[in-house]
């Protein structure tokens, strides 16, 4: 069936709009600082993986939100999930320079698991700013603006927004590309029990600990191994199963594992996709009960 278009003028829009919203892998965080509203200095390197969250968003006659996936039952359809907020903040933004935001129904399949580290919420927020600019043919609107608007719902959403590999600095929001960043063959792994951000950042034992060192621009592996996760200590006496989770990874065969965000969820780098699929076969039938998904993340370009 062919598309249906939208819109006026020259901005013809292919209905619905379909977005995807990655998984966001921090490969490292360091912890440098603290600022005095509390919020955490970061330095992290940051990747994205070939599978997430599904969204799509077609016009209507009021505004809907609904859900689907393995994950929906974890979250609502409310004006509280990031995707609301989200349309809410950027509806408001365009209206105030006189740009229509018309009503939307929007679809979220619930891939990921939540409150996991891997910034399902963030990315799902990302992908509706993305999706309704598209939709409501406002992409031309202040790259400024929809970068504070992207802040303002959380700490992680510019660096969704951006979508490919960078460091993060400041909060989060401070970007800088990694053009040379190669594809990884994962297995993202999670024992299903989310974790929460604030709790993990306030059990950190030192907010001042050494920046990321880059030393060889050509080795990835090798500055990926000298970097750490800040959070994985405080993350893991919150959820014991992490050091098991990796430990189980190493026992495939991984040749890197690391949690990711604050946690739970951890990653093992493998040799090749095909291996990465195989160990996440072995590792659901050793525990049906987690989760695990085997991916490639992308290179940077
Ligand atoms: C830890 C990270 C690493 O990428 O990822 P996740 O574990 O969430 O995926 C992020 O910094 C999370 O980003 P995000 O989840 O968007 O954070 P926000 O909603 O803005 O903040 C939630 C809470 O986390 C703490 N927070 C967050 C970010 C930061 N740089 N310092 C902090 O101290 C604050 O207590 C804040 O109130
Ligand atoms: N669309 C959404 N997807 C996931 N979580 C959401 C969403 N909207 C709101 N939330 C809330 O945001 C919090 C963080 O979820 P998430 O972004 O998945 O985790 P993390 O920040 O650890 O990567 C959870 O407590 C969840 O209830």
């Amino acid at each position: 069936m062919r598309p249906s278009l939208h819109g006026s003028g020259a901005e013809l829009v292919s209905l619905p709009v379909t977005e995807l919203a990655p998984a966001k892998i921090n490969l490292a965080l360091h912890v440098t600082g603290q600022r005095p509203d509390g919020y955490h200095l970061i330095e992290s390197i940051v990747t994205f993986a070939d599978i997430g969250d599904h969204l799509t968003f077609s016009p209507a006659d009021e505004d809907r939100l609904s859900l689907s996936g393995p994950f929906a039952p974890a979250i609502t359809g409310g004006s509280d999930n990031l995707v609301a907020r989200a349309r809410d903040g950027l509806r408001r933004l365009l209206q105030a320079r006189g740009v229509e935001a018309p009503a939307v129904a929007i679809h979220l399949q619930k891939n990921l698991p939540v409150a996991s580290g891997i910034g399902g919420g963030s990315a799902d927020a990302a992908a509706t700013l993305r999706g309704l600019l598209r939709l409501w043919s406002a992409g031309g609107v202040g790259t400024d603006e929809i970068e504070a608007l992207a802040l303002s719902i959380g700490a992680d959403v510019p660096m969704c927004m951006a979508g490919r590999p960078l460091i993060a600095s400041g909060i989060g929001e401070k970007l800088s590309p990694l053009t040379g960043m190669p594809r990884f063959a994962m297995v993202l792994a999670n024992p299903l029990r989310g974790i929460s951000t604030p709790e993990v950042f306030s059990r950190l034992a030192s907010r001042q600990n050494p920046g990321l060192v880059l030393n060889d621009p050509c080795d990835w592996m090798l500055n990926l191994a000298a970097a750490r996760n800040d959070l994985q200590g405080p993350a893991g006496e919150l959820v014991p199963e992490i050091g098991a989770l990796c430990n189980l990874l190493q026992s495939q065969g991984a040749v890197l594992t690391r949690m990711s965000g604050s946690g739970a969820t951890c990653f093992g780098v493998f040799d090749s996709r095909r291996s990465a699929d195989h160990a996440a076969s072995m590792l659901q039938a050793e525990r049906p009960e987690w989760y695990f998904a085997s991916t490639e993340t992308i290179a940077g370009s």
